[in-house]
């Protein structure tokens, strides 16, 4: 729609439908349209007060738009619960970092996991479900401690002729998926501190692999370099980079404008909520709207 090199049709994963919304008098999102691919980084940018917040929030359901629509994979967002949203496959890491400071970082992307795990929650109780596992499954022997080894092959043996609870392997499938993440991330030397004590960086790396273990199709980050020094956010770009060429696809809120530019395959721009210009970093970058929305100068000035 916007890169005149894209022949290719490319499948829309979101879809902001002539979206407004309001606070009282304040028109926080005015008729805004724009759409999101499959596998693309896009950037939503603007000066403050410009409303990238508020489309972040109607498009995860904490807000519900005055008129028009948000729809994702081809359903309709609009009115439904933030956790149906998630669940429907869209993740978002906050502004100012939301985990649970008393859980380990570990657990914190277990929560995340947690989301996609499909026994009862009588199943989970009373174990039911017993399965025969998978070699790779089977409790490892590993212990050069006599005593201990023989406990383990007990473990092993009772798992080959009992089986293991359906509710087991799904815990033990979380929790390697979720040091895989922390591993993604950067961060798995610290999987099992709380994560009110890792330093900052740590912290806003793990709310991203929190965000990925829900499994998302599209994965919004807002600021997720803010407070971050330029090797860091450095370090955060390829992280980004790492996210799409896993097959995501990414939405970054950022103001750092190079950081958005350097990354993002295509950047929307907001100011005073509406669309003001769209297209590929170096389209944005050189569009005189932009620039005197950025510089607050006129248009025609830039
Ligand atoms: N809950 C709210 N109640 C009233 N007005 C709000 C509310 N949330 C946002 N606004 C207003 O809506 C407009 C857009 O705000 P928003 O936070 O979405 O902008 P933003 O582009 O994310 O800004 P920033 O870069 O400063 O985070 C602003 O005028 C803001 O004051």
């Amino acid at each position: 729609m916007t890169s005149p090199e894209d022949a290719a049709p490319r499948e829309v994963l979101l879809e902001v439908d002539q979206v407004t919304l309001r606070f009282g008098g304040v028109v926080a999102l005015d008729n805004l349209s724009f759409q999101i691919y499959k596998g693309e980084i896009i950037g939503l940018i603007g000066p403050n007060g410009a409303g990238k917040t508020t489309c972040f929030n109607a498009m995860t359901g904490v807000y519900r738009p005055t008129s028009g629509e948000v729809r994702f994979d081809g359903e309709q967002v609009s009115g439904r619960k933030p956790h149906r949203i998630n669940r429907m496959g869209i993740a978002r890491t906050f502004q100012n970092i939301r985990l649970f400071p008393e859980m380990t970082a570990l657990e914190n992307v277990l929560v995340g996991a947690d989301s996609r795990h499909h026994t009862s929650v009588i199943g989970a109780l009373f174990r039911l479900y017993r399965v025969k596992p998978k070699p790779e499954e089977l409790p490892v022997v590993d212990s050069t401690n006599g005593l201990l080894r023989f406990w383990q092959q007990v473990r092993r043996s009772s798992a080959q002729v009992f089986g293991i609870s359906r509710h087991t392997l799904e815990e033990r499938a979380g929790e390697r998926k979720a040091l895989e993440l922390l591993r993604f991330v950067g961060i798995a030397d610290r999987a099992n501190d709380l994560a009110r004590n890792l330093p900052y960086g740590y912290q806003r790396r793990l709310e991203i692999a929190r965000a990925l273990a829900t499994e998302p199709k599209l994965l919004c980050l807002d600021e997720p370099a803010a407070g971050f020094n330029p090797a860091e956010k450095e370090e955060l770009l390829d992280l980004i980079r790492k996210i799409r060429d896993r097959g995501f696809t990414v939405l970054l809120i950022e103001h750092d404008m190079r950081l958005v530019m350097g990354v993002t395959d295509r950047i929307v721009v907001l100011e005073f909520g509406k669309k003001i210009a769209e297209g590929s970093p170096a389209e944005v970058r050189d569009n005189p709207k932009v620039i005197a929305a950025y510089l607050g100068e006129p248009a025609d000035a830039a």
